[in-house]
């Protein structure tokens, strides 16, 4: 079976539409686009696919009802234009799905959702739960609580988390350019990219700044697709009834063959920054990196940065590469005391609760591989 074929007979597939898509240049809602966008998700679930739809648009909805003419730079407009913006959209998709006899369930995430265990299996939960009943969830990042530090800001890598989480056969990109280009679409000379099967097709193509109202152009779109390990249509919303039909439209990002890894392994990888740095000896750059072992107290040279236990930090080694990132289970405070010990003297002598890992393997991600390359 191709991959269009594969989008075409698809049981679960997450749908993501850009700001771009569904909202107009003054900053309110574009209705006309919205019920066309509804219409073609309700024809497809109504023929027996369930449906995950990731929607933009929060924040560019929410500027023209508070009289702003573009998107605000500073965090606390930006949160207060998703929190207005977002009651008008979901308000409107309820409206609009009503047409078609379909309900609605909003859906709004932040990044700890993704990562913290408890948290993810609850998110994972609530979205097949949503399913399970007959419900098309609408996904967004929980704007109007997410800071700075721990946002996701464009909801491309989002939704491949989501297409993760919820186990999707596919996932279709909806944005204003029909598919990726050479280079921005908007300059003369660039041409289309069909099909995108490794790095090596991307080699050269300049992935441009985004549109009016999105966030990421086309680099968080390709990351999604590198991320999501399921075939990934990017094409515009006029032409999304062609995309889920596995028509050739837009451009076909073809998944890498391989192990899927983990929606938070993935998160920790894509989706955070540390908050702070942990220096590693060779011994302990070899053991994290080359053997995928814990990190211990033993191991680590230097700590920089005021994060808590629980935050992601990055480990670097003795030239401050960063070579791998994970969530800490002490605070930088603790950790210089610690540092050149061995677990079983710090258990000896600081009590049993400190014998424990400084990161724990499997909340560890290695960003390169022995070689230096990139490796998720
Ligand atoms: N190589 C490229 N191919 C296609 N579009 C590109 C490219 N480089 C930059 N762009 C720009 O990226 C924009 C889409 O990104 P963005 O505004 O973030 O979309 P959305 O809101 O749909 O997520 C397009 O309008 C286009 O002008
Ligand atoms: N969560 C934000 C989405 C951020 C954004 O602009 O994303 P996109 O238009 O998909 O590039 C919102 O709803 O405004």
């Amino acid at each position: 079976m191709s991959e269009r074929e594969a989008i075409e007979k698809a049981r679960r597939i997450v749908v993501k539409a850009g700001s771009s898509s569904l909202t107009t240049p003054e900053g309110t809602i574009h209705a006309g686009r919205i019920d066309a966008l509804v219409d073609v998700l309700a024809a497809r679930r109504a023929a027996g696919t369930e449906i995950v739809f990731v929607s933009s648009g929060a924040i560019a909805a929410g500027l023209g009802p508070l009289g702003l003419t573009r998107r605000p730079p500073d965090l606390a407009t930006q949160q207060a234009a998703a929190s207005v913006g977002q009651g008008l959209l979901f308000a409107r998709y309820t409206t609009s799905f009503a047409r078609h006899g379909a309900t609605v369930g909003q859906v709004l995430l932040t990044a700890d959702d993704m990562m913290r265990r408890s948290h993810h299996r609850n998110a994972q939960r609530t979205l097949a739960q949503l399913l399970a009943l007959g419900v098309l969830p609408i996904v967004n990042e929980n704007d109007t609580v997410a800071t700075d530090e721990i946002r996701f800001g464009d909801n491309d890598r989002l939704a491949a988390l989501v297409a993760h989480l919820t186990r999707a056969d596919a996932l279709v990109l909806l944005s204003d350019v029909d598919a990726l280009y050479t280079g921005d679409p908007r300059r003369p000379g660039a041409r289309r990219i069909d099909d995108v099967r490794g790095p090596s097709d991307l080699a050269g193509i300049e992935l441009g700044a985004s549109g009016r109202v999105g966030t990421g152009g086309m680099v968080t779109k390709v990351e999604a697709a590198r991320i999501a390990g399921i075939p990934v249509v990017l094409t515009n919303a006029a032409s999304a009834a062609h995309a889920l039909a596995g028509d050739a439209v837009g451009t076909l990002f073809h998944p890498a063959d391989g192990r899927r890894p983990s929606t938070r392994h993935l998160w920790l990888a894509h989706a955070t920054t540390g908050q702070g740095r942990v220096t590693l000896d060779a011994g302990a750059v070899d053991a994290v990196v080359g053997h995928r072992k814990s990190l211990l107290p033993a191991g680590v040279t230097g700590v920089d940065g005021d994060f808590a236990a629980g935050d992601p930090v990055d480990l670097c080694d003795g030239d401050g590469r960063v070579v791998a990132r994970g969530l800490v289970n002490y605070d930088a405070s603790e950790i210089p005391e610690l540092m050149g010990r061995s677990t079983r003297w710090l258990a000896r002598e600081l009590g049993p609760e400190y014998e424990r890992e400084i990161i724990h393997r499997d909340d560890l991600v290695v960003l390169t591989d022995r070689r230096g390359e990139g490796n998720l």
